[in-house]
């Protein structure tokens, strides 16, 4: 999305984008990991603590069968973003690619799947399928609310005026505009907590600033790889992702500070790294 506003080079993005997350995903992955769990130690939720006997509808569903239904949607959306590059805007595909590879429909199809696969395939009662999805539903209750009042927020600094002036002001401090770009999707994510809506207004604030420069599809996409480690930066209680890792890991307030904060924040910020060092030698 914001390569494409950018105009940023498809196969740059590719390889600069692994680039930034290889180091991202070691450092905040399994070296963080194996730091923090040393100082915070955490049960399993409530809900994970089932013993064997206790598991419903028999034997445990195959390490396949689960990954592919947590993988399908991705793969429809994937499928709609790749394949409508390179066909008519106007034909019946395009138009079937949207729907079903529009995350609402492709988590929609996912969950119908699993409904079935897990559920009535197993010999799961319907009673008991629709137990099991209204406690799943319940703490997106809260993450919901927070999406919300994000976007009511993100709204307020479009209609003040605020973000502009931000963007005016980090404009004409002089960085070169890699490091530019990092600290405009920083801020907004920081101040109203979506990683999405922090990449678009950053976006949308750098592209003026970008247009007298005529730069390559390589720095652009560079520009973009910053613009995405940004949005990452330090989740907190305004990012429904801080209120999911909370909620669905059973965490405490402060733990989910302490890993999951810290872990975007590693990851974010490798990202940026990397995207002002790959842009130093273009
Ligand atoms: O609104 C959003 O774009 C999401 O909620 C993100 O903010 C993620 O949850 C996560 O924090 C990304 O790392």
């Amino acid at each position: 999305m914001v390569a494409s506003q950018l105009n940023a080079d498809f196969g740059y993005m590719i390889v600069f984008g692994l680039l930034a997350s290889i180091p991202a995903m070691i450092l905040g992955g399994p070296l963080f990991a194996s730091l923090i769990a040393k100082k915070v130690h955490v049960e399993l939720p409530a809900h994970e603590q089932q013993e064997k006997g206790e598991r419903e509808g028999g034997p445990i569903p195959s390490f396949a069968l689960s990954i592919s239904i947590v993988i399908f949607p991705l793969l429809l959306i994937g499928l709609k973003t790749i394949v409508s590059r390179f066909i008519d805007e106007k034909s019946d595909l395009h138009n079937w690619l949207a729907l079903i590879g529009h995350p609402f429909t492709a988590i929609l199809l996912a969950c119908l799947i699993a409904f079935y696969v897990l559920g009535v395939r197993r010999n799961i009662p319907n009673d008991r399928i629709m137990e099991i999805c209204s406690s799943a539903l319940q703490p997106a209750g809260v993450i919901i609310l927070v999406t919300g009042a994000g976007g009511v927020f993100k709204q307020v600094l479009i209609d003040s005026g605020v973000g502009d002036a931000l963007g005016n002001i980090l404009a004409g401090s002089g960085l070169p505009i890699v490091i530019l770009a990092f600290i405009l999707s920083a801020s907004v994510r920081v101040i109203q907590g979506s990683a999405t809506v922090a990449m678009l207004t950053a976006c949308g604030l750098i592209i003026p600033i970008l247009e007298p420069l005529n730069l390559g599809g390589a720095q652009l996409a560079a520009i973009t790889i910053a613009i995405g480690g940004g949005s990452i930066v330090l989740s907190h209680v305004n990012d429904s992702g801080f209120w999911l890792a909370n909620r669905f890991l059973g965490l405490s307030e402060k733990q989910t500070l302490q890993t999951w904060t810290v872990m975007e924040t590693i990851i974010g910020t490798t990202g940026g790294i990397v995207a002002v060092i790959i842009s130093a030698f273009l």
